[in-house]
């Protein structure tokens, strides 16, 4: 049986493209957007065309051909809330993922993109723990204003990924333990995961937590609206603000974290402190969602992108250390994630979910 796959992760920063013959990885690549390419678009949507295109043209490169592949599997999207697992990609996913109802991220491209392909070399499209969790506990779903029900948006596949893995190095159940788990790349999601369960993170695509590399993260709320109304900017331009051009962007005009390290070694005082403040408030959220775990936390795992930066892990670690074992899982194992997933439910140990939306 074909068992070749094309894994798709379109992240805020980058699209990592990989192909799985069923668990063997063949080959994985990344390709990182400057800022000059994508700054242009304001909506992600309108990414579509330039991404598909780094896609179809690294697959030709490595001498892959489309009508090979027995499935396409994409991370995301954002969708409306439902448990972990794998799902087979449908148009009812895509509608939800596509109208940003759920949050705004490149990862519903991608999504759009492994249904396009899948429909037109008649196979199917899948995707693996999408980024909207329903595990989340009723007190974290009460916001402050009775119009407005928080939902979390975050990346739920390589928190699970993670999560999973520090687990089997520590010889540990993730089923019996818990963890504070903070993704830091694009976005920045921290989350209590409490024996298994995902019980509460911030929603990093809404203004939500600490800021991030192109996320404002959470505003003084009053300031906010007035700038909403200044007339300045549209409700799309605002939006975009928070989520795409706001964080350590807007301060250092880089999401480039070895860039804004070589500033730093050159004496740029002002990009110190803007990480700086960065490290303040990822912190201050790690120390809040300890609270959700009433203290009880088994460990610290710090992934994603940022958790390679020696400076930046090492600030955070002065300041978080006393709540925790820090467990240090730099990068992401999210294709291997997206590929083992399906695999699973092709031969039979677990069952497809469908998306009903
Ligand atoms: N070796 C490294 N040392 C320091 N920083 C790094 C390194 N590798 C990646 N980064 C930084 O990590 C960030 C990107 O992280 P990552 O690749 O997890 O994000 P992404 O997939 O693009 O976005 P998302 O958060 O949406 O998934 C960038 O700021 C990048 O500069
Ligand atoms: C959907 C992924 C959100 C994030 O960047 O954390």
């Amino acid at each position: 049986m074909n068992k070749r796959m094309l894994i798709l992760n379109m992240g805020s920063t980058s699209t990592k493209i990989s192909v799985y013959d069923g668990y063997e990885k063949i080959w994985v690549e990344s390709i990182v957007h400057p800022r000059s390419d994508i700054e242009k678009y304001l909506k992600y949507q309108d990414q579509y065309e330039y991404r598909k295109e780094k896609v179809i043209k690294k697959v030709a490169q490595k001498g892959e051909k489309l009508e090979d592949f027995f499935a396409f599997v994409s991370r995301g999207g954002t969708i409306k809330p439902v448990s972990g697992g794998t799902y087979e990609i449908n148009q009812k996913m895509i509608d939800d993922s596509w109208c940003g109802l759920y949050g705004e991220h490149p990862c519903n491209i991608g999504a759009e993109i492994a249904y396009d392909l899948a429909k037109e070399y008649n196979v199917k499209a899948y995707t693996v723990d999408p980024p909207a969790c329903s595990e989340i506990c009723d007190e974290a779903k009460i916001s402050g204003l009775p119009e407005i029900e928080r939902y979390e948006s975050f990346q739920m596949l390589n928190h699970r990924a993670m999560a999973r893995k520090a687990c089997k190095d520590k010889n540990v159940n993730y089923e019996d333990v818990n963890l504070i788990v903070v993704h830091m790349g694009g976005g920045i999601s921290v989350a209590a995961h409490r024996k298994g369960k995902i019980i509460d993170v911030n929603n990093a695509l809404a203004g939500d937590g600490p800021m991030a590399m192109e996320r404002s993260g959470q505003l003084p709320t009053g300031d906010l609206i007035r700038l909403c109304y200044s007339g300045k900017y549209t409700e799309k331009e605002m939006i975009r603000k928070v989520n795409g051009r706001g964080g350590v962007v807007a301060y250092l005009n880089t999401t480039n974290a070895l860039e804004i390290e070589e500033r730093i070694k050159k004496g740029d005082e002002y990009a110190l402190k803007i990480i700086k403040a960065l490290v303040y408030q990822v912190s201050k959220e790690i120390g809040g969602i300890s609270t959700v775990l009433y203290g009880k936390v088994d460990g610290i795992v710090l992934t994603g992108g940022l958790a390679n930066w020696s400076r930046f892990v090492k600030m955070l670690k002065e300041r978080v250390s006393h709540l925790g074992e820090i467990l240090l899982y730099p990068g992401e194992n999210e294709m291997e994630s997206l590929a083992f997933g399906v695999m699973r439910c092709i031969e039979g140990s677990e069952k497809m979910k469908i998306y009903g939306g």
